[in-house]
């Protein structure tokens, strides 16, 4: 089976979903039924709770209330989500190449090898750099490398696109619509341009 054969069962719903922080709700009445294959775009403005939601989606926060599934996915297969958050990550004193395979390791489900992956974001100089040393955009397509290097349908992305330069914003546009080509997933958050044709969008309102 294909990737896309295997990922074209899921299907990420939400159902009533109230996020918030605390008992402070953030976004309600989130009604979402993402296929695989596609993908959705979080817009709004400072504050609005597009993290908050990411954050949900992954398991990471718990509802309010209402609730989130990804439908079709075996939990044998290991956990579907790759949450990025807005911050990198990254362990200072490991090296670009050592922070990859730390995890590909912790992550699981091998996918491109570490090399591979770092040559594709264009890190293949800053291999054996320390993460501290790498420019902050550096440090976004590290992350972004780190997408690659396990297989996990699912990516949940907080301003991938932050500190990237053109080049990399159409490297992350690339990197999207190749995981949905393969029937994965993704939802973003940005206030970017996502350079995917079609993403549909959902504007979470002003929390003020
Ligand atoms: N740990 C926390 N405890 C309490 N409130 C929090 C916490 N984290 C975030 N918040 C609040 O939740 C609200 C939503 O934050 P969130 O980061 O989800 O917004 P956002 O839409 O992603 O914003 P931005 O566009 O600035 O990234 C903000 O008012 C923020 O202060």
């Amino acid at each position: 089976m294909t990737p896309g054969q295997v990922h074209s069962l899921l299907r990420l719903e939400t159902a009533a979903l109230a996020v918030g922080r605390g008992d402070m709700p953030l976004a309600q009445a989130i009604d979402l039924s993402v296929p695989a294959g596609t993908g959705l775009l979080l817009r709004g403005p400072n504050g609005a709770g597009k993290s908050t939601l990411l954050l949900t989606l992954a398991g990471l926060l718990p509802p309010l209330s209402g609730s989130v599934v990804l439908q079709g996915h075996n939990e044998e297969e290991g956990p579907a989500f790759h949450h990025c958050g807005h911050r990198n990550a990254v362990r200072p004193r490991l090296t670009a190449r050592e922070t990859l395979g730390f995890w590909r390791t912790l992550n699981g489900n091998p996918a491109v090898p570490v090399d591979a992956a770092l040559e594709r974001v264009g890190l293949v100089r800053q291999a054996r750099l320390d993460a501290a040393y790498l420019s902050a955009g550096q440090q976004r397509r590290l992350v972004l490398a780190r997408l690659l290097v396990s297989a996990r349908p699912v990516w949940l992305l907080d301003e991938p696109s932050s500190a990237l330069d053109a080049e990399g914003q159409v490297l992350l546009g690339e990197l999207v619509r190749e995981h949905l080509g393969q029937g994965g997933m993704a939802v973003i958050a940005s206030h970017d341009p996502i350079a995917v044709p079609g993403l549909p969008v959902l504007t979470l309102g002003a929390a003020r």
